[in-house]
C-alpha cells in the first residue's frame, strides 16, 4: 500500500530576481517526522508556504493524501488536513488557553459545547491541561509554543507544519518541548518541521532535508545528513 501522505514534486518559486525554491521534491509518509534545515535565506519558509498554500509554485505539483492541491488556497488546504504553526506565536489575548484552542473549532462550525469539550480533551492529551484556564498572555514562551501546537491540532490535521517551534527557547525548554513533538506524532499526525537547532531536530526527526540556495543539497537519516561534507560546507561549518 502507498503510505505517502505528502508528495511535493519539483516545485519552484521565484520572487523577482531571487530563486527562493528551485525544483524541490519531497515525499512524506503517514506518521513520519521530517526536519527541514538550512542557513538563513535557504528557502525553508518559502518551501513551507508552497505546501501550506500561502504561495503557489511557479512550476511543480503538491499532492496531499492522493489529491492534487497545488492550486488550493490555505483555507482549503487546512480543510484537507494541513495544519501549521507560525514562527511568531500570537495567541488571542484576553482569552484563556482553552478558549484559544476553541477558536479554530468554532471557525469550523463546531458548537460551543463541542468546542469546549474537544479543547479540554486535546489539552489533556498533550499534558497541558493545567494551562486551560490561564490567560493566554500570562504564558511563558515555551508554554505559548505548546498552545500554538494545540491550536493547530484542534481541527485534526493529518500533517502539521511546525515553523521553528524551538526558536527562542532555552536548552532546558528545548528538552521539554521535544518529547511534546514526538507525542503529537504518536497521535498519528505527520510532521514537517523547520528548525535552526540541528541537534534538536536530529533527535526527533526520522529524516532530514537540507536546503541551500533553494535546492536540496542533502537528504536522509539524521546521522547521514550531519556527516555529509556538502552539509558541513554549506551550513554546519558556519554555525559558530
Ligand atoms: N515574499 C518575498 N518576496 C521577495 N523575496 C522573498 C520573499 N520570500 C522569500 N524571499 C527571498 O527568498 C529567499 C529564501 O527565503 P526564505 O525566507 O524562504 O528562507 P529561509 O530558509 O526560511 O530563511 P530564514 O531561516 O532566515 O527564515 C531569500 O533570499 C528571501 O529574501
Amino acid at each position: 500500500m502507498d503510505n505517502t501522505l505528502l508528495k511535493v514534486d519539483n516545485v519552484s518559486k521565484r520572487f523577482g530576481g531571487v530563486q527562493a525554491v528551485g525544483g524541490v521534491s519531497l515525499e512524506l509518509e503517514h506518521g513520519e517526522i521530517i526536519g527541514l534545515i538550512g542557513a538563513n535565506g535557504a528557502g525553508k519558509t518559502s518551501f513551507f508556504n508552497l505546501i501550506s498554500g500561502m504561495h503557489f509554485p511557479d512550476s511543480g505539483t503538491v499532492e496531499f493524501d492522493g489529491d492534487d492541491i497545488t492550486r488550493l488556497d490555505t483555507a482549503s488546504r487546512a480543510r484537507c488536513g494541513i495544519g501549521r504553526t507560525f514562527q511568531v506565536v500570537r495567541p488571542f489575548k484576553g482569552m484563556t488557553v482553552a478558549e484559544n484552542v476553541m477558536v479554530p473549532l468554532l471557525v469550523n462550525d463546531a458548537s460551543v459545547k463541542t468546542a469546549r469539550k474537544r479543547a479540554a480533551e486535546l489539552l489533556e492529551e498533550l499534558s497541558i491541561g493545567g494551562l486551560a484556564r490561564k490567560p493566554a498572555e500570562s504564558l511563558t514562551l515555551a508554554q505559548r509554543k505548546r498552545v500554538e501546537v494545540a491550536r493547530a491540532l484542534a481541527t485534526g490535521p493529518k500533517l502539521l507544519l511546525l515553523d521553528e517551534v524551538l526558536a527562542g527557547l532555552n536548552s532546558r525548554e528545548v528538552i521539554d518541548v521535544l518529547p511534546f513533538v514526538a507525542k503529537v506524532r504518536d497521535r498519528g499526525v505527520s510532521i514537517l518541521m523547520i528548525e535552526h537547532l540541528v541537534s534538536a531536530v536530529m533527535e526527533v526527526s526520522d529524516r532530514i532535508l537540507v536546503l541551500d540556495h533553494g535546492v536540496v543539497i542533502s537528504e536522509g537519516l539524521p546521522n547521514e545528513v550531519v556527516n555529509d561534507p556538502k552539509v558541513i560546507a554549506a551550513y554546519l561549518g558556519k554555525e559558530d
